[in-house]
C-alpha cells in the first residue's frame, strides 16, 4: 500500500524488534520469550494503573510494608505478581528478585531458564494515589555458574547486564529497551495492544540545563552536592541558572533526562547514607540504559555498573545524565575530598 496510507501495514511492533534482536544474536529465543513475557505483565500493569482509581486498587494497605521498609500499596502487590508469574511461566528465568520480596525467588527446576531477573514491578509508589507518572524497571543477567541457582547468581555488577529496560505508566504508556546495542523507545497502541517503535537508538545530550533531586534533604546534604546545587541556582560565569524538575518517581525523572539532558541525583545523606535507590532493579538497570544513550551513571565514587552488589537489596548513592553535567557535579565531589 503507498506510503500515504493511514495505517501502517508494515509497523515495528516491540515484539517484532525483540524476535529480529535474537535472530541476530543466533539466540535460543529463550530471551525473546522473557522480554515478551515482560512486555505482558507490563501491558497488564499499564491497564490496572488506568483502572486503578476505579477499582479502588489504591486504597492502601494499612499495615504492609516492604522489605526495604517502604509502604507497599495494592498496585504495588498486583504488579509484583503480574511479573513474577509472567516470568515464572517464560520457562528462561532461574532467580528473580524483586523489590517487594525479602529473598530471591527460585524457579522450580521444572520451569527453569538461564536468566536471572532483578526488578522492580512498581517504580514511584508514593505517586499512584495522586495519578503522577510511575514505572516497572528491570534488569536481565545471564547465570554464570552451573551450580544450583540462588540468591548468589544476582549478585552481579551491572556491566553483565544482558538487556535492561524500563516501563513509564505516564500519558501514554512508553518503554524503554536495550539489549546492549543502542537504546530504543516503543509507545503502547491501545488499539492494537501493542508497543510501536518511537525512538530508534536514542541519545541523550552532552549536557542539560535541568537538574533533579528532593531538595527537602537540602539541609542533609554534604558540601559537595550543596555547592553543585549552588552553581545550578546561582552560575558564576553568567550562564543562565538551571531549571528544577523532580516528580518523584525514578523512572519518569529519568526518561525526562534522557529526552531534555541535564542531571538526576539521589545522593547519599545524613539521613540515607547509601542514598535510597536499591542498587539490583534500580540503578544497575537505569545506568545500563543511560550510559546506552551516551549518558554517565556514577555512585560518587564509582562507576555504578562497576559496583559488586553484596546484598539483593544494597543501597547506593546514584548521580546519572547528560556527561557533562555529571561531570561537574563530579569536581565537586573530588574538590570537597580534597579539602576534608
Ligand atoms: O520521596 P523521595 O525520598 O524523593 O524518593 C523518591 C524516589 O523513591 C522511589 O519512589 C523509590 O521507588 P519505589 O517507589 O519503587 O520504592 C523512586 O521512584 C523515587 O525516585
Ligand atoms: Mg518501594
Ligand atoms: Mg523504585
Ligand atoms: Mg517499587
Amino acid at each position: 500500500m503507498s506510503d500515504r496510507s493511514p495505517f501502517d501495514v508494515d509497523v515495528i511492533t516491540l515484539t517484532r524488534f525483540v524476535m529480529e534482536q535474537g535472530r541476530k544474536a543466533k539466540g535460543t529465543g529463550e530471551l525473546t520469550q522473557l522480554l515478551n513475557s515482560m512486555l505482558t505483565a507490563i501491558k497488564a500493569i499499564s491497564s490496572a494503573v488506568r483502572k486503578a482509581g476505579l477499582a479502588h486498587m489504591k486504597i492502601n494497605l494499612a499495615s504492609a510494608v516492604n522489605v526495604t521498609g517502604d509502604e507497599v500499596k495494592k498496585l504495588d502487590v498486583l504488579s509484583n505478581d503480574l511479573v513474577i508469574n509472567m516470568l515464572q511461566s517464560s520457562y528462561s528465568t532461574c532467580i528473580l528478585v524483586t523489590e517487594e520480596n525479602k529473598e530471591a525467588i527460585v524457579i522450580p527446576p521444572e520451569k527453569r531458564g538461564k536468566y536471572i531477573v532483578c526488578f522492580d514491578p512498581l517504580d514511584g509508589s508514593s505517586n499512584i494515589d495522586c495519578l503522577a507518572p510511575i514505572g516497572t524497571i528491570f534488569a536481565i543477567y545471564r547465570k554464570t555458574t552451573e551450580d544450583e541457582p540462588s540468591e548468589k547468581d544476582a549478585l552481579q555488577p551491572g556491566s553483565n547486564i544482558v538487556a535492561a529496560g524500563y516501563a513509564l505508566y505516564g500519558s501514554a504508556t512508553l518503554v524503554a529497551l536495550t539489549t546492549g546495542q543502542g537504546l530504543n523507545c516503543f509507545m503502547l497502541d491501545p488499539a492494537v495492544g501493542e508497543f510501536i517503535l518511537v525512538e530508534k537508538d536514542m541519545k541523550i545530550k552532552k549536557k542539560g540545563k535541568i537538574y533533579s533531586l528532593n531538595e527537602g534533604y537540602a539541609m542533609y546534604f554534604d558540601s559537595a552536592v550543596t555547592e553543585y546545587l549552588k552553581k545550578k541556582k546561582f552560575p558564576e560565569d553568567g550562564s543562565a541558572p538551571y531549571s528544577s524538575r523532580y516528580v518523584g518517581s525514578m523512572v519518569a525523572d529519568i526518561h525526562r533526562t534522557l529526552l531534555h539532558g541535564g542531571i538526576f541525583l539521589y545522593p547519599a545523606n545524613e539521613k540515607s547514607p547509601k542514598g535510597k535507590l536499591r542498587l539490583l532493579y534500580e540503578c544497575n538497570p537505569i545506568a545500563f540504559i543511560i550510559e546506552q544513550a551516551g549518558g554517565v551513571a556514577t555512585t560518587g565514587t564509582q562507576r555504578v555498573l562497576d559496583v559488586q552488589p553484596e546484598s539483593i537489596h544494597q543501597r547506593v548513592p546514584f548521580i546519572v545524565g547528560s556527561p557533562e553535567d555529571v561531570q561537574e557535579y563530579l569536581t565537586c565531589v573530588q574538590k570537597h575530598q580534597k579539602s576534608s
